[in-house]
């Protein structure tokens, strides 16, 4: 099996046209390995998000090429990526995306139920029993915790067993204990279960938690560091502030 989770070649996502053209990705390189924990950062702007996008297959780079596994992406209709898309990423947000009327249980299947896929229960079971919600499953969203929330939503991202997690601020909306408890619940995937997990994250202590820290600043990659430290990762954020410059 191939080592890259995820690769992304010269990727260069521009957004708007003539003197509005934004650069939000300026032609880069990066690969993820499989079984590794990486976050992203960098100041507002810096174009963390549109990384996450492109290389999830939610947007399309304006140049260059992102590869999920041995598939490249640019070469598949929409519907085959909405099914790479439904099979083998997994998405998690700060916003947890719960259905209110539906129980923790229909939440964490519904995907599968939408796609017509028969969920695996073996797999379900160890899921369900991974994020701790056994004996939450025919509760409503709206009787759970912020954190118990989001791990529904890390359940439901779990569910089809993908290849790739990606998480936009996943713990941005939880205070700094639920928020350890869902890192170390994003920890334990990847070396329990060998997945790969990318987290975009402001915070340097979420971001120490991760294997590796790639730094972004005006859409290029500044730093890729190897568990850089909490410490050492607020002091670089430190000297980069907003972003600045824009294409003209
Ligand atoms: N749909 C869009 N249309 C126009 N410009 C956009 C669009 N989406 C993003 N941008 C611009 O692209 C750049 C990168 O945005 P992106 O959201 O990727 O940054 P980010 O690092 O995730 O920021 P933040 O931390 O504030 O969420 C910014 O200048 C942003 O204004």
């Amino acid at each position: 099996m191939k080592t890259e989770a995820v690769r992304v070649e010269r990727l260069t996502r521009t957004y708007g046209g003539g003197d509005q053209a934004v650069t939000a990705l300026d032609d880069i390189d990066i690969t993820f390995s499989r079984g590794t924990f990486t976050a992203v950062m960098g100041p507002s702007g810096s174009g963390k998000s549109t990384l996450l996008q492109t290389a999830a297959g939610l947007d399309r780079p304006t140049s260059g090429r992102v590869w999920i596994g041995d598939t490249e992406l640019s070469r598949l209709s929409e519907s085959k990526l909405t099914k790479l898309r439904r099979d083998r990423i997994g998405f998690i947000f700060q916003a947890f995306n719960l259905i209110g009327a539906l129980t923790v249980e229909e939440n964490i299947v519904l995907p599968l139920r939408l796609a017509g896929v028969r969920p695996d229960r073996d797999w379900l079971t160890q899921v369900v029993h991974r994020v701790g919600l056994g004996a939450r499953l025919k509760h409503r969203p709206s009787e759970l915790s912020g954190g118990q929330q989001q791990r529904v939503a890390i359940a439901r991202a779990l569910a089809a067993r993908p290849d790739v997690i990606f998480c936009d601020e996943p713990t941005g909306a939880l205070d700094t204990q639920t928020a350890a408890e869902v890192l170390r619940l994003l920890r334990s995937v990847v070396d329990a279960h060998g997945q790969t997990v990318v987290m975009v994250t402001h915070d340097p202590v979420a971001a120490s938690y991760a294997d590796r820290v790639v730094l972004l600043a005006d859409g290029r990659i500044r730093d890729d560091m190897h568990q850089p430290g909490a410490a050492r990762i607020a002091e670089l954020l430190a000297h980069l502030g907003p972003r600045v410059t824009q294409e003209v």
